[in-house]
């Protein structure tokens, strides 16, 4: 267990000369809490996460995880600690769902794969629900069911910093429950700092400990979901009217009223 937070400071990324990201500070991410990343569409949250994963070049700030400056960091030491899972998978190829996972957990080692290794690969397809696609191939699968296997191949690897762009895009509500339950188990078991895109404002409600609320590339507020989620977050970032109604699992649910209305 680590507990080491990732430190985001002044950061600024543009694409050419079009600058996206505007020196943003973000609290500390902790180990051992997921994080939702939340903003409306072209808001910055994947070009923020491919920056923090080292797909992006900031053009200023940094990125420290403890001491490590991760912008500094080579490809290979970065991931060592950054597992990144990007919004659009990349396309399948012709392995099974288990040999798929089973690769991703041996990225960092030379040794073979002992019988403690397999049993950890199959445990974890299981606990993801996909136990029995274990030997269908990833080109054969759905949308949904590569979303899963692309899970079990980032969570495998144990990174110290998790990023996942919408992981739940393509999931049923099942699978979307089940797959927010467990990232927050093995988050605090292994105090990896997991930080995840999110559009359903009422998953993050229900599922993570803390919110960050990114509007035009900039933070608009950061902290509980309760703090984050508000009618006026909702009017500023999303152009929504809407409430925040008490549910009966004691956290908040989002209402959706209309539009703002456009002068
Ligand atoms: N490769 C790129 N080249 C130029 N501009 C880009 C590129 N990728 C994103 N952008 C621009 O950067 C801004 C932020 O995009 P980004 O994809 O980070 O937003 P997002 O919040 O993840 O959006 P969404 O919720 O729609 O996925 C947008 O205005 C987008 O047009």
């Amino acid at each position: 267990m680590n507990s080491d937070s990732l430190q985001v400071s002044r950061l600024e990324v543009a694409y050419g000369r079009r600058q996206v990201i505007h020196g943003l500070d973000l609290p500390p991410l902790t180990a051992g809490s997921v994080t939702a990343l939340l903003g409306p569409n072209g808001s910055g949250k994947s070009t923020l996460l491919r920056t923090l994963g080292g797909l992006t070049r900031a053009s200023a700030g940094s990125v420290r995880l403890g001491r490590v400056e991760l912008a500094q960091a080579n490809a290979a030491a970065r991931a060592q600690h950054v597992v990144y899972m990007p919004q659009a998978l990349p396309r399948p190829v012709h392995i099974s769902v288990f040999e798929s996972v089973l690769v991703a957990a041996q990225a960092q080692q030379r040794a073979r794969p002992d019988a403690q290794e397999l049993e950890r690969v199959q445990a974890l397809l299981q606990h993801l629900g996909i136990g029995q696609l274990a030997q269908h191939h990833l080109d054969e699968l759905s949308g949904g069911q590569r979303q899963l296997a692309a899970l079990a191949q980032a969570l495998v690897r144990r990174p110290r910093v998790l990023l996942l762009d919408e992981p739940l895009s393509a999931l049923d509500l099942n699978y979307q429950y089940l797959v927010m339950e467990l990232l927050r188990r093995e988050t605090r078991r292994h105090g990896l700092v997991t930080l995840v895109v999110l559009h359903d404002l009422n998953t993050a409600f229900r599922h993570v400990d803390r919110a960050l609320l990114l509007h035009r590339g900039r933070l608009l507020r950061a902290g509980s979901p309760a703090e984050v989620i508000t009618p006026a977050s909702l009017a500023q970032a999303y152009g929504v009217t809407g409430r925040i109604e008490p549910c009966s699992q004691g956290h908040g649910q989002v209402q959706i009223d209309g539009l703002l209305s456009v002068e």
